[in-house]
């Protein structure tokens, strides 16, 4: 199994990068597993308690349960992925099946912050926009896809998303195999990165 960690700061693109990566790939050889999905569950907090909630923070992750189920997965067994709602700030209770795949594609800010995590990666790749740029991008998903407005999402920003992208996710680019410039739409990279994918389902 190969192993590829995708990291970089809210809406750098990674999710984007992904998807470009996997299009034309065999859909039975390749996995996806998003950082979003470990979010850890606070079913014990309303959801004004869990709106103040520093989610750029590595504490805010279950890493003990992503690790554990990559794990899992190295081992040939099928595990449950979590599904979370950023509208309501907690995980559904749902879960989507996930079975192990030759390739498999993990991806979150986070991720380069656990070291056990990060060892696990064969190719570590860290996706780049700048700063205003990927501002720009999050106030119009957030908008359009997770329920923010305008004042949530820079409030957020200032808050925590900011200093905690310049303690915990920018330092992590240092770990990166490869950095993908996505100010602009790379193409080049994402063909790069799947030629590489081809070489290991051949
Ligand atoms: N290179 C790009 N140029 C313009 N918009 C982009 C680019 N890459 C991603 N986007 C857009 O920016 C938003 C955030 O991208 P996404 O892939 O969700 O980022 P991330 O997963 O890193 O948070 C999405 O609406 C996406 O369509
Ligand atoms: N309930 C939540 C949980 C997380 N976030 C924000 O999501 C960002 C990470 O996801 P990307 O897809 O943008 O990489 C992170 O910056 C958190 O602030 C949230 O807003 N609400």
């Amino acid at each position: 199994m190969l192993i590829l960690g995708i990291a970089g700061g809210t809406g750098c693109g990674k999710t984007t990068v992904v998807n470009q990566i996997i299009k034309e790939l065999p859909e039975d050889e390749i996995g996806i597993i998003s950082q979003d999905s470990y979010y850890k569950a606070n079913d014990h907090l309303s959801f004004e308690e869990r709106e103040l909630i520093n989610f750029d923070h590595p504490r805010s992750i279950d890493f003990e349960l992503l690790t554990q189920h990559l794990k899992d997965l190295k081992a040939g067994k099928s595990i449950n992925q979590p599904v979370y709602s950023f509208v309501h700030h907690n995980r559904t209770g749902d879960f989507i099946l996930t079975k192990p795949r030759k390739v498999m594609i993990v991806e979150g800010i986070l991720i380069f912050t656990n070291p056990e995590l990060r060892e696990m990666f064969d190719i570590k790749i860290f996706v780049h926009a700048d700063v205003d740029e990927r501002l720009i991008r999050r106030l119009r998903r957030d908008i359009a896809e997770r329920g923010r407005d305008m004042e949530e999402v820079l409030a957020r920003y200032q808050n925590t998303l900011k200093p905690m992208h310049e303690q915990f996710i920018e330092p992590t680019k240092s770990f990166a195999d490869i950095i993908i410039p996505n100010d602009r739409y790379n193409t080049v990279a994402t063909d790069i990165v799947r030629t590489v994918i081809k070489q290991t389902i051949k």
